[in-house]
C-alpha cells in the first residue's frame, strides 16, 4: 500500500504491519532499506500532536528512527501506539519531558542515542502562544530551542564523535514579520531566526558538521490556532480578535502534512544551511535576508 505521502518519498514504499505475509513483508524490509533516511536516527519536540505529528510521520515514512519528545504524556502514548502499529515499536521511542528543563531535555537525548546508537537530525518544534504568560511562552519558544539546539551540537558535532546532520528549528511567518495580536509569540519566532542563523555560521566556520535551517509557515491547521481567539492565550489583545481572524482568512490555512514536505526538505536538502523556508499557500520558497557587506 503506498502510504499518504508517497509524493515527497524519494521512493515509494510498502507498509509493515504484523498481519502481512512473507514475500510482502520481505518486499517492505527491503524497500525500507532503499529509502533516503534509512539509518538515520530523529527527535522530534512537541511530537505528540499538530505538526510535530507531521514532521515525526513523515521522518518514519522515510525510513528514519524518531524519538518523539511532549510534554503532554497522554498525547504521547496514544501517538506511540498508533505509530507502534503501523511502522513497528522499535522505530520509535516516547520520551515525556518539557523543553524548559535543561535537565530533562538533557536525558531524553542521551536516552535517544543510548537507544537507537547516535543522533543525525533534530527537530526543536515544541511551541505554545500565550501573551498572557510571556515569560513562559519566551521560556518554551525561545529557551526551549536554544535548549535542543545546544544539546543537538553536543551529540552530533563531529569534534566529539557525532556523525554531524541536521538541525531544523521551527519558526514561524511571524519570524520574519509582525503578527499584531501576539507581540511575544512574534518577537520569540524572530529570535528563532536570529539565533539559528547565527549557530548556522557558527557551525560551518567550526566545521561541526551540522547543518541548521528555519522552517517559517503560515497558519497552518493545528490546536493552536484556537489562541487566536482565546482569552486565555490572547491576554490584553483579544480585542484584536477580529483582526486576527481577518488574517487567517487573508493567509489561508495550510494542511500539516504540506508543510511536512517542507520540512523534509530542510532536512535532505544538504546544500542548506542557514536558511529560512517560507510556507505559504501559494507554495514555498526560501527568504532572501539583506546581505551585509562584513
Ligand atoms: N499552527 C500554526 O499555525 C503554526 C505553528 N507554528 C509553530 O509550529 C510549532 C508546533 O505548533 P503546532 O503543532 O501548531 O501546535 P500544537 O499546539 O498543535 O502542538 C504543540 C505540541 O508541543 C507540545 N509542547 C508544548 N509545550 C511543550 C513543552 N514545554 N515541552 C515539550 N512539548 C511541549 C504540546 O504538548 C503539543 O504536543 C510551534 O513552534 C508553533 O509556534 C509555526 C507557524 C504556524
Ligand atoms: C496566535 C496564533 C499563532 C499562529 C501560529 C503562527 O505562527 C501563524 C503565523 C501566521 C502568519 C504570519 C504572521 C505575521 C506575518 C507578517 C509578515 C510576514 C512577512 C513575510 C514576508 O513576506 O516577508
Amino acid at each position: 500500500m503506498i502510504c499518504t505521502y508517497s509524493r515527497c518519498l524519494l521512493i515509494p514504499f510498502v507498509k509493515c504491519s504484523s498481519s502481512v505475509s512473507g514475500p510482502v513483508r520481505l518486499l517492505s524490509y527491503l524497500t525500507t532499506l532503499m529509502m533516503a533516511l534509512h539509518g538515520k536516527v530523529a527527535l522530534v519536540t512537541g511530537a505528540a500532536q499538530g505538526l510535530g505529528k507531521g514532521f515525526s510521520e513523515i521522518l518514519l515514512q522515510n525510513g528514519a528512527k524518531v524519538a518523539l519528545l511532549d510534554v503532554n504524556e497522554k498525547g504521547g502514548k496514544v501517538l506511540k501506539a498508533a505509530f507502534d502499529k503501523e511502522y513497528g515499536p522499535d522505530r520509535t521511542l516516547l520520551l515525556t519531558c518539557t523543553v524548559e528543563s535543561e535537565e530533562q531535555l538533557k536525558d531524553a537525548f542521551q536516552k535517544t542515542v543510548d537507544t537507537f546508537g547516535g543522533l543525525d537530525i533534530v527537530c526543536n518544534n515544541a511551541g505554545i502562544v500565550n501573551e498572557n504568560n510571556w515569560e513562559k511562552c519566551v521560556s518554551i519558544n525561545l529557551n526551549g530551542v536554544v535548549r535542543g539546539t545546544y544539546l543537538a551540537l553536543q551529540h552530533m558535532k563531529k569534534e566529539n564523535g557525532g556523525r554531524g546532520g541536521v538541525i531544523v528549528n521551527v519558526s514561524s511567518l511571524a519570524g520574519l514579520g509582525p503578527l499584531l495580536t501576539a507581540p511575544i509569540y512574534t518577537a520569540t519566532k524572530h529570535g528563532v531566526v536570529g539565533f539559528s542563523r547565527a549557530m548556522a555560521d557558527a557551525s560551518s566556520v567550526c566545521d561541526y558538521g551540522v547543518r541548521i535551517n528555519m522552517l517559517c509557515p503560515s497558519f497552518a491547521d493545528t490546536s493552536l490556532l484556537t489562541c487566536l481567539t482565546s482569552d486565555e492565550t490572547a491576554g490584553q489583545f483579544i480585542s484584536l480578535r477580529g483582526v486576527a481572524e481577518k488574517m487567517k482568512d487573508q493567509f489561508g490555512v495550510l494542511e500539516v502534512s504540506v508543510v511536512a514536505e517542507n520540512f523534509l526538505k530542510l532536512v535532505t536538502d544538504e546544500s542548506r544551511n542557514g536558511e529560512a523556508l517560507m510556507v505559504q499557500m501559494q507554495g514555498a520558497s526560501y527568504v532572501t535576508f539583506p546581505k551585509m557587506s562584513a
